[in-house]
């Protein structure tokens, strides 16, 4: 009996293309084969070459979208649609416009049918944790985008999902936001013990963040490395983005990015500078 919270057990997901115009319709191959485990109380990020099925993968655990074939368990059961159990957290905030932070926060609460009653504390913890207390009745135009993603993460919380998923929650946000926000998620992460699935384009915010970082191929995206982050003591040093076990993690994955799209410009055959070679440079 398998001890992961979540499995992706040899998951491929192909979606139909439509026909060009004297083309015939076929198909593009997302995940190829990818068996992934993820410990309960786990913070894994995912990275790759832009394309390789990222997104896609964290679909398929959201239950936003099927495999073609494998399967997707959470708790040793097969992912069939979303659910409570699982909260998502989208670049984009998603936040309800015409309803404040609170409400948006309270959005779902009603879901799960907490009564109103439990409904204020939970709602005043939860922005208390993402430090937002004194916001609590302003809109999101009110609110900056640092914000508004710290509201869209205390609504995933607040109906207390054993998993949160996040697909690039940070890449909008400019990178002083960006960085005391990572800060942030690792400090609620501790707290409350979740298990969380991350992912990203960003080398510095993967090995920031994750106990383990899963490296995918260019696409079709295969499981190429699982990487564990070992950065010490955190709390001992003023800033870890500067040590030596973070640059060591931060130059492992780049090589292995880097190879990956180097692979995918040769089967390209284009020589065109991948833009994911920018950022992983
Ligand atoms: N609904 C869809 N229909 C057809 N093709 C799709 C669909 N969703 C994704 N794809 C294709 O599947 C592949 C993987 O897409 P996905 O968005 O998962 O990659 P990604 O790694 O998240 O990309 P990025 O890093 O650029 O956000 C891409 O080639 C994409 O064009």
């Amino acid at each position: 009996m398998s001890t992961d919270k979540i499995l992706f057990d040899r998951v491929s997901k192909t979606f139909p293309v439509r026909a060009h115009r004297r083309g015939s319709a076929g198909a593009v191959t997302a995940l190829d084969q990818v068996t992934l485990g993820v410990r309960p109380g786990e913070f894994l990020v995912v990275v790759g070459p832009s394309g390789c099925g990222k997104s896609t993968l964290l679909d398929l655990l959201g239950g936003l979208t099927r495999p073609t074939a494998g399967q997707v368990l959470v708790d040793g059961r097969p992912v069939t649609g979303p659910g409570l159990d699982r909260g998502i957290v989208f670049q984009q905030y998603a936040l309800l416009p015409w309803r404040t932070a609170a409400g948006n926060v309270a959005f779902g609460l009603e879901a799960k049918g907490v009564p109103r009653a439990e409904r204020a504390d939970l709602i005043g913890y939860h922005l208390d944790l993402v430090g937002l207390r004194g916001f609590a009745d302003r809109y999101p135009h009110e609110l900056s985008g640092g914000m508004k993603q710290r509201v869209a993460i205390a609504r995933s919380l607040a109906y207390d999902p054993d998993v949160l998923l996040m697909d690039e929650p940070f890449a909008a946000l400019d990178a002083q936001t960006r960085d005391s926000l990572q800060d942030e998620l690792v400090r609620i992460w501790a707290r409350t013990g979740k298990t969380i699935v991350f992912i990203t384009h960003g080398i510095d915010e993967a090995v920031h963040l994750g106990q383990r970082v899963a490296v995918l191929t260019s696409r079709p995206g295969r499981l190429k490395q699982v990487i564990d982050i070992d950065l010490g003591d955190r709390d001992a040093v003023e800033d870890v983005r500067s040590t030596d076990a973070f640059r060591h993690h931060r130059h492992e994955i780049w090589t292995l990015l880097r190879d990956e799209v180097r692979a995918a410009q040769a089967a390209e055959g284009t020589g065109v500078r991948h833009p994911e070679e920018a950022r992983v440079g």
